[in-house]
Parts: C-alpha cells; sequence; structure tokens
C-alpha cells in the first residue's frame, strides 16, 4: 500500500537524482509550466522526435513528477506533448535492442518506477493526448484520472506490443481492464489494435475526443471539475480504487524485473525487434 509505495520512491528518488547527474544532458526533455488555473501544472514532454521512453527522458519525468508531487501549491497536472510527431511512441527501442542485461534491469526498473509514481499519485492527472500514443506511451495515459484524445486520424492510441512479437507486461493490462472491461482488453491486447478516436471513445480508453485545438482547455475545465471534489476524500477513494493493482507490482517488482530480462534477450525477440526498428527507418512519411 501506501507505505510500501513511500518506500520505493525513497529509495527510487536517490537513484534517479544520480542517474540525472550521469546524463547531465543540457537539453530540456520535460518543460513543466503553470497554468492559467491556480493549483494546475502542464507538464510537456519533449523528447524530440517523439517522446519514445529514453532512459534520461524517464528519469527527467520521474524527477519532475517528483517535484510536482512534493510542491503542496499544485493539486493536478495535465500532461500534454511538445512534439509534433508524436504523444509517445511508448518505450525507446534502442533501449531494449541490442543492449546488456544489466542495462535491461536498470531500464525496466525505472519504468516501473514512472508507473508507481504515475498510479498512486496523490494529485489529478489528465492526460491531453495530442498525437499518436502507442504502447507504453499508453503507461501515461492509463494511469492518468481522465483522458482527452485530439480528433485526428492520425492519433491512434492503443497498446500494439503483440505487433512488435512482444508482450505488454501485467501492470500495461490491468490497468487497461480496469478502464475498458476483461473481453474488450482481451481483443485489444491480441490483436495489439491501434484505436483511431471515435472507436477509442466507444471502447473507452478515452474519456473524451474533442479538435486538437481544444485538448488544452478541455483538460483545464475537466480538472476544474475534479478540483472542486476535496483532496482527502478524493485520495483516499483513489487510492482504494488503485491499491490492490498497485500492489500487484509494488509485490512482484523483481520478479517482473527477471521475467523482462530473460524476455528481451531472447535471439528471437531482439531480432524481431531490430526488424520492426527497421522498417520504422523505412516508412518514412
Ligand atoms: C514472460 C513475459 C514477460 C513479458 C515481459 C514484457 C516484454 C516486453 C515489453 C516491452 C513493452 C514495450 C512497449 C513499447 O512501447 S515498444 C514501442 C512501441 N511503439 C510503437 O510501435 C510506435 C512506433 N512509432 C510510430 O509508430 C511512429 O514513429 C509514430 C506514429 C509515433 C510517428 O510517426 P512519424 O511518421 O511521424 O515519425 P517516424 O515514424 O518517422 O519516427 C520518427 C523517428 O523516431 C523513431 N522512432 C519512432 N518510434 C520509436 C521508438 N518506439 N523507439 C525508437 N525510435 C522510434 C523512428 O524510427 C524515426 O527515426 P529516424 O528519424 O531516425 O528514422
Amino acid at each position: 500500500g501506501l507505505p510500501d509505495a513511500a518506500f520505493w520512491w525513497k529509495e527510487r528518488a536517490t537513484c534517479c537524482k544520480v542517474r540525472a547527474r550521469r546524463f547531465g544532458s543540457q537539453r530540456q526533455l520535460v518543460v513543466v509550466e503553470p497554468s492559467s488555473t491556480a493549483g494546475v501544472a502542464v507538464l510537456k514532454l519533449k523528447n524530440l522526435p517523439v517522446n519514445s521512453f529514453s532512459l534520461e527522458f524517464l528519469t527527467e519525468l520521474i524527477i519532475n513528477l517528483e517535484k510536482l508531487e512534493n510542491d503542496k501549491t499544485f493539486r493536478g497536472i495535465i500532461i500534454t506533448s511538445d512534439c509534433p510527431k508524436a504523444f509517445s511512441a511508448g518505450v525507446d527501442l534502442r533501449e531494449i535492442c541490442g543492449k546488456n542485461p544489466a542495462h535491461y534491469t536498470e531500464y525496466w526498473k525505472v519504468l516501473q518506477d514512472l508507473w508507481l509514481r504515475l498510479y498512486l499519485s496523490n494529485l489529478v492527472l489528465i492526460s491531453a493526448i495530442n498525437g499518436p500514443c502507442a504502447a507504453g506511451g499508453c503507461l501515461i495515459p492509463l494511469t492518468s484520472d481522465y483522458r482527452i484524445l485530439a480528433d485526428n486520424p492520425k492519433c491512434l492510441i492503443g497498446l500494439n506490443e503483440t505487433r512488435l512479437g512482444i508482450s505488454a507486461p501485467f501492470w500495461f493490462k490491468d490497468p487497461l481492464v480496469n478502464i475498458i472491461g476483461h473481453r474488450a482488453s482481451e481483443h485489444a491486447l491480441q490483436l495489439g489494435l491501434l484505436f483511431p478516436p471515435a472507436e477509442a471513445l466507444q471502447v473507452g480508453i478515452v474519456d473524451k475526443v474533442v479538435p486538437k485545438d481544444q485538448v488544452q482547455s478541455t483538460a483545464l475545465s475537466v480538472m476544474t471539475q475534479w478540483l472542486a471534489i476535496p483532496d482527502h476524500a478524493r485520495q483516499l477513494t483513489k487510492n482504494m480504487i488503485r491499491k490492490p493493482t498497485a500492489d500487484l507490482l509494488v509485490k512482484h517488482r523483481d520478479t517482473d524485473i527477471q521475467n523482462f530480462v530473460s524476455f528481451i534477450s531472447r535471439d528471437s525477440i531482439q531480432k524481431s525487434l531490430q526488424m520492426y526498428l527497421a522498417k520504422l527507418k523505412q516508412n518514412k512519411d
């Protein structure tokens, strides 16, 4: 529950800061701005070109989320993309291709950290999804409290892992099941479906679809509704609903890492990821 998670966060926060010093990059991959609504921050993902989850980007994202969580002036965060091509292309395939087990272990731990930080956040999280959102990229919307998608045929959203010859981990699957239900998840996950906006709304993977230029303003007005509820009551309720799902990862983190590392290290898996990456590079607009 929360004490466990608090323990993990403290320990992992130190690791994140050490890692951030290691990268020492000048690029700002995450931009946080106060919004026009008091108590609301807008967090912009800016890892060009497609907000793929590199280790450096994940580290910066976690540090920024932690700062907001600990800053009592903030009650809610709107998460959006500052990359014209995508909300997020998910796991950076270069992080899970051609590296060694120690790297895969570190990477997976950090991805778990991000998930826990988001899923158990006390703040109201709203995803303003203004671009395509694939596989691991859905980690942010699926751990948010509310999801708004831009009404554009390019804005596909879903867990398409099977199309890469891999499987989504249980902690991607569980929030999806909680949100869209068992049968729809069974269908979406096995076929690796990427939903266009109208279908995404129909299946329930997003809560609202609006024209792209209204995503931000809609997120702010939805946030106002959520902030009308007293924080302590909303937080207790959120924790009560999410704790059983979160506990599964908190309790099985090490096994999950071992499973991931042995799965991703297989030659056959490496081959299919390399093929997918090569295909992405060929299919240029
Ligand atoms: C016992 C069992 C245990 C189970 C253990 C679990 C197993 C593993 C679980 C791993 C979970 C992984 C989750 C993932 O997230 S995998 C990534 C999936 N992502 C995708 O499929 C999206 C891929 N990208 C796209 O579809 C498009 O790029 C996009 C629609 C987002 C944008 O299209 P656009 O045409 O505008 O741009 P480009 O395609 O030209 O992309 C620009 C450059 O970015 C590179 N790129 C894109 N996505 C990625 C990525 N995910 N990783 C790395 N690089 C990426 C692309 O190649 C272009 O690069 P270049 O400009 O250099 O060519």
